[in-house]
């Protein structure tokens, strides 16, 4: 009989409940590690996650959760890291540099490591020393509440190594779930990052008051601050139309599921920072990735007018109105 996939699969959000479904209703071995050993518990009694996604129920065995980090990831291939960006420090400080040798890591976060500004991919080869090659990301349009409701969807796999990348797919594609490799890992790690601050715009417009047509004008010039941001660090001859990128902004920036433009309409609508938050129980990337963006693009200069906009109402105070009545005038 040939051997199940081990794989480890780190966070106790939405995302992590949904690619725990996928992959273990695929029949691979699934090692799943929530901080919470009260969630441990409720999953191992009951089989199903009591904070996220409630509904999903797992075949415990093939899933086997534990908030025991290197007990999880002991015999694991492959790991993925699904725990929002400003956590993975604090998530992975127990780990010794050397805890993640001979594994495979994908990362499923749309996000970057707070004050060192580090796209997931380079921490995880700056502080493990896990190689390029051993990496992928999963980007793309997916919802985790749709997964959860068997929704047709599509993930992209971006990997330097393409072969890596195409046998993670086999190991995600069903019958509501397809996906595809692609090699600018980089690029889609980058632009999900970005089109969560998009989506973040485009909720405190709407906020405000702002329509459709404002908002369709945001997405398209938000398209512009994409490609030159990329280019800037990263020219590569690369269609912004795929869906692993205009895509995946497309989802965040309408869908009623956008943790990133419920944030921002909360913004819009006069909330704080502190109580949009609180309200939520789920992370909004894009708050803390504008402020790395914002510091990276100190050095690159790229023109970016959304992005700093969101800056500046999120971190100087400044009214979201008078941000958006800046952007107005910008737009064509
Ligand atoms: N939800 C989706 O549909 C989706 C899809 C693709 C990618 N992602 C990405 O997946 C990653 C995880 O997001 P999610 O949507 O699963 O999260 P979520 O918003 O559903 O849940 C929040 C998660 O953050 C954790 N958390 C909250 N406060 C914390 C703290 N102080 N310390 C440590 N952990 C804390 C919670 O335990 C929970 O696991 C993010 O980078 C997100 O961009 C999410
Ligand atoms: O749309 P958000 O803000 O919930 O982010 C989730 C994912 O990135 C969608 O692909």
């Amino acid at each position: 009989m040939q051997e199940l996939e081990k794989i480890a699969v780190l966070g106790g959000g939405s995302w992590a409940t949904a690619l725990v479904k996928i992959l273990s209703e695929n029949k691979a071995d699934v090692r799943w590690w929530l901080r919470n050993p009260d969630d441990v518990h409720h999953l191992q009694q009951y089989g199903h996650n009591p904070r996220y996604l409630s509904g999903v129920r797992f075949d415990l065995n093939f899933v086997h959760p534990s908030s025991n980090l290197e007990e999880t990831l002991k015999e694991a291939d492959w790991v993925i890291l699904a725990v929002p960006a400003a956590f993975v420090q604090e998530a992975l400080a127990g780990l010794p540099a050397d805890g993640f040798q001979g594994k495979t890591l994908v990362s499923a976060v749309k996000g970057m490591i707070p004050k060192e500004n580090l796209l997931i991919t380079d921490f995880l080869e700056q502080h493990f020393g896990v190689p390029a090659d051993r990496q992928c990301v999963i980007a793309g349009p997916c919802h985790a509440e749709e997964v959860a409701l068997e929704k047709q969807s599509y993930l992209t796999i971006g990997s330097h190594d393409l072969e890596r990348a195409e046998k993670f797919c086999d190991l995600l594609r069903n019958r509501y779930v397809k996906a595809n490799p692609l090699d600018d890992i980089d690029g889609v790690e980058y632009c999900a990052v970005i089109k969560n601050i998009i989506a973040l715009a485009c909720g405190i417009a709407h906020g405000l008051n702002y329509g459709d047509n404002f908002q369709a004008v945001m997405v398209s010039n938000s398209l512009e601050e994409i490609e030159h941001f990329l280019d800037a660090l990263m020219p590569l001859h690369r269609d912004l139309k795929g869906s692993a990128y205009l895509g995946d902004l497309l989802v965040t920036a309408y869908s009623q599921f956008s943790r990133n433009r419920t944030f921002g309409n909360m913004i819009g609508r006069g909330y704080t920072v502190k109580s949009a938050q609180v309200e939520m129980n789920m992370v909004a990337e894009g708050y803390y990735a504008v402020k790395s963006i914002y510091e990276l693009n100190q050095k690159y200069k790229v023109e970016m007018p959304i992005t700093t906009a969101v800056y500046n109402i999120l971190y100087e105070q400044v009214s979201p109105g008078v941000e958006i009545d800046i952007l107005k005038e910008k737009f064509r």
